[in-house]
C-alpha cells in the first residue's frame, strides 16, 4: 500500500524551481531515505507533504487516498528541519503541548514512554534552555513519535549529533521499523542510509536521479565496482607494464607495496587482470570485488 504517492510535484519560489516535477511513491513498510547535496530541495519537498508549504502544482496523495486531509495530520510525525523549543518548557511540557496542537490525548504515562524510546527518560523534568544540541534532537524525535503515527517525516534525525546518540536514533528508527512504522527521512550520513534504509533516492536539482534499493542501486552503477589485490613483491621492471595494462582495462588504479585497487566495469576484465598477474608470475594473495558504495554512487550520479 502506497502511504505517500507524489505525481509531477513542483515547487518553485519566484522564477526558481526547487522541486521539478517528481513522481514518487512510498510503500508501507518502509524506511525510505531521501538523499541529495545541500540546495537539492529535500526539505521542500517533505515540507510539501506535512502541508507546511503548499505545491505550486502537481499532486500529493497519502495513504492510499484513504481518509481526509484534517486526518492525515495525525496520522504523520513530522522531525522538519528545524525544530523550535521552548526554553522555560521541560521535556515532558513539550510533548504535552504538541500533543495539544494536534489534537490527540496523551497521558503522561504515553508521554514518559516516548522520552524512554529516544533516551530521555531521566530528563524528563529539565527545561529545553538546559539540552544540548543532541538532546534537542532526541526531543524532536520524541515530538514526531506523539500520538503513535504510522507514517513519520524525519529531516537529518541524526545530524549535529554525537557518534553515540546517532547511533542510539538508528536502533530507534530500526525499532520503529520492526513495529510497523514507515519511515521517510533525509540524511547526508550515507554509511547510516546504507545500514537502515529499504530504498533510498537521490535528489539532484529538484529531481529524482536514482531509485532503488542499494542493491538495485549498485547494480545500475556497476560499472563502478573496485578490485582489491594483495600480491608478492614485483621486480622493478614489472610493474610499468602492469600500470599500464590495469589503466587500459580500468580506471582509479592506486597501487602501494604489495598492494592496489582498481575499478573495473566488466567481470572479464578482473579474469584479465589476474591472469596478467599470474602470467607475470606475480604470487596473488587476495582479490576481493566491492560493489560500489553509496557515497560512490552519490558523488558520481
Ligand atoms: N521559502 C523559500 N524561499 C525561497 N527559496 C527557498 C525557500 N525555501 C527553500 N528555498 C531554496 O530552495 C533550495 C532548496 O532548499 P531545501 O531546503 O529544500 O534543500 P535541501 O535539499 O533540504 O538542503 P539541505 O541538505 O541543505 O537541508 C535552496 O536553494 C533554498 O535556498
Amino acid at each position: 500500500m502506497a502511504l505517500v504517492e507524489t505525481n509531477q510535484l513542483t515547487k518553485r519560489f519566484g522564477e526558481r524551481t526547487v522541486v521539478d516535477g517528481v513522481t514518487l511513491s512510498v510503500n508501507a513498510g518502509e524506511i525510505f531515505g531521501f538523499l541529495g547535496k545541500n540546495g537539492a530541495g529535500k526539505s521542500t519537498f517533505i515540507n510539501m507533504l506535512t502541508g507546511i508549504i503548499r505545491p505550486t502544482s502537481g499532486t500529493i496523495r497519502m495513504f492510499d487516498g484513504v481518509g481526509q486531509p484534517d486526518d492525515w495530520k495525525r496520522r504523520i510525525g513530522v522531525l522538519p528541519d528545524y525544530s523550535t523549543f521552548y526554553d522555560s518548557l521541560t521535556a515532558l511540557d513539550h510533548l504535552r503541548y504538541l500533543a495539544r496542537v494536534k489534537g490527540i490525548r496523551l497521558s503522561k504515562k504515553e508521554c514518559e514512554r516516548i522520552l524512554e524510546d529516544v533516551g530521555l527518560a531521566e530528563h524528563a523534568g529539565r527545561k529545553a534552555k538546559t539540552f544540548s544540541f543532541g538532546m534537542k534532537k532526541k526531543l524532536g524525535i520524541a515530538q514526531a513519535l506523539a500520538g503513535d503515527p504510522e507514517l513519520l517525516f524525519l529531516d537529518e534525525p541524526t545530524s549535529g549529533v554525537d557518534v553515540e546518540s546517532a547511533l542510539q536514533i538508528q536502533q530507534l528508527l530500526l525499532r520503529l521499523h520492526k513495529q510497523g512504522k514507515t519511515i521517510f527521512m533525509t540524511s547526508h550520513n550515507l554509511h547510516e542510509v546504507e545500514k537502515i534504509c529499504t530504498r533510498i533516492a537521490i535528489m539532484k536539482a529538484g529531481k529524482i536521479a536514482s531509485l532503488g534499493s542499494l542493491a538495485e542501486l549498485q547494480a545500475a552503477h556497476r560499472s563502478w565496482r573496485t578490485v582489491r589485490v594483495r600480491h608478492s613483491q614485483l621486480a622493478a621492471e614489472q610493474k610499468p607494464e602492469l600500470v599500464a595494462f590495469a589503466e587500459c582495462i580500468g580506471r582509479h588504479l592506486q597501487w602501494e607495496e604489495g598492494r592496489f585497487s582498481l575499478q573495473v566495469d566488466d567481470d572479464q576484465n578482473v579474469a584479465a587482470l589476474v591472469r596478467a598477474l599470474v602470467q607475470a608470475r606475480v604470487d596473488i594473495y587476495g582479490v576481493h570485488v566491492e560493489e560500489p558504495s553509496l557515497e560512490r554512487i552519490f558523488l558520481e550520479e
